[in-house]
């Protein structure tokens, strides 16, 4: 394995979930992100495009860390790989994931909520996993409460995670990095404002408490 989970998630502080529409706006939206001082990006596999722009970046931006999102299944496991995905992240967990990550021996960044679910991870020597919906299931009291029986295990909360709340996250000792959705809203790639985007990655990443 090229990259680890916990590698994964030890890129940047904050990782953009990203849905793409249009083609065209893959490059220019990597570059934005990169010009914003954020280098990983997990565009999900919820547009039919998401596969398409996967490989364009990782072939034309290899210092961006492009990887995979929603990945639900070995075939999306899989077409995530032939497309260029360095690593993939899923909303859940399954045996069917776990294996098929194995055998294609890449990072697979699952999403837990329950205790059961950090259990299966760790025992299949997933050392990071994202909480997902993090804020829905529990937030920063449920990621305290597995400090205790899985103290080696790192998050990345997702899922209502915005500016107001990652700072609580990103003060536990368990947390590497929080993921969302707000750093590329719909609303400004249909508009193609990327300049906007490259500043909300700059001011995303300046209110991180650097204590
Ligand atoms: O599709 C996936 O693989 C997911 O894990 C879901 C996304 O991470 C969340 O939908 C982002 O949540 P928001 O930042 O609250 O919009």
């Amino acid at each position: 394995m090229k990259i680890n989970a916990k590698e994964v998630l030890s890129i940047s502080p904050i990782v953009p979930v990203i849905a793409i529409d249009n083609i065209e706006d893959a490059l220019p939206l990597a570059k934005a992100l990169q010009d914003g001082g954020i280098n990983i990006m997990e565009i999900t596999l919820r547009t039919a495009t998401g596969l398409k722009a996967i490989e364009l970046i990782s072939k034309q931006m290899p210092s961006m860390n492009v990887g995979a999102g929603t990945v639900c299944n070995k075939k999306d496991l899989e077409d995530s790989i032939s497309h260029g995905a360095a690593f993939v992240f899923s909303p859940g967990i399954s045996e069917e994931l776990i294996q098929a990550a194995k055998q294609n021996d890449i990072a697979l960044i699952p999403g837990v909520c329950t205790a059961s679910e950090v259990m299966l991870a760790q025992n299949n020597d997933i050392n990071a996993c994202k909480l997902f919906p993090a804020v829905q299931v529990g937030g920063v009291n449920l990621l305290k409460a597995f400090l205790g029986p899985f103290a080696k295990m790192s998050f990345c909360p997702t899922g209502g995670v915005s500016l107001d709340n990652m700072n609580e996250f990103l003060d536990l000792k368990n947390v590497l990095c929080v993921g969302g959705s707000w750093l590329v809203p719909k609303k400004l790639l249909d508009e193609k404002n990327f300049d906007e985007i490259t500043r909300i990655a700059k001011s995303s990443l300046e209110k991180i408490n650097k204590a």
